[in-house]
């Protein structure tokens, strides 16, 4: 009937695909993060060097925590299942404290969005969903730059 929760509004959740669809977005940056970080002169190799180094050893030895990255992602998906109005719960650190002492800059933040919005158009996410999914990001950049 009209007004059910059956028939209620797609959230923005919905749209991406729901955890699945998110999944996917958050591997996409992932894999594209991954590479930006590969390149001659990468921008977010600095931020990103402790944990790449955790993950797959340095000078050929053992990795100290070899799934630091996947539970990264996996708290990505979560914060962003949740922030989209989907039934996911975010179990990890604040933005402020996950991000505190990296002093993250400006342009690292640009370019971090610039590998997301890869991701997002490689999964086919429409402008007006992404304009909705930018409001939910910027809004936590002042969180993350700068400290
Ligand atoms: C709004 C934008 C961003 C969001 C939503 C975000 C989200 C997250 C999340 C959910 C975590 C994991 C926290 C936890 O596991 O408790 C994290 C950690 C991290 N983020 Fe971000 N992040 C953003 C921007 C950035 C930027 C711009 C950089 C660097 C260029 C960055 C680098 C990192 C690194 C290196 C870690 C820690 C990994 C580790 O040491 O285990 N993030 N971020």
């Amino acid at each position: 009937a009209c007004g059910s929760k059956e028939e209620a509004a797609p959230t923005l959740y919905d749209r991406l695909g729901k955890t699945e669809g998110i999944a996917r977005i958050v591997d996409g940056l992932v894999a594209n993060v991954g590479a930006e970080t590969a390149v001659p002169n990468s921008v977010m190799l600095r931020s990103h060097k402790p944990m790449l180094d955790a993950v797959n050893g340095v000078n050929g030895q053992a990795p100290t925590d070899p799934t630091r990255l996947q539970r990264l992602r996996n708290n990505f998906v979560d914060q962003l299942g949740e922030a989209t109005g989907g039934p996911l719960t975010y179990k990890g650190l604040s933005m402020l404290a996950a991000h505190r002492g990296m002093a993250v800059t400006p342009n690292e933040f640009s370019v971090w969005r610039q590998q997301l919005e890869g991701s997002l158009n490689s999964n086919n996410v429409s402008a007006s969903d992404k304009a909705e999914l930018y409001v939910i990001i910027d809004n936590m950049h002042d969180d993350v730059v700068g400290h």
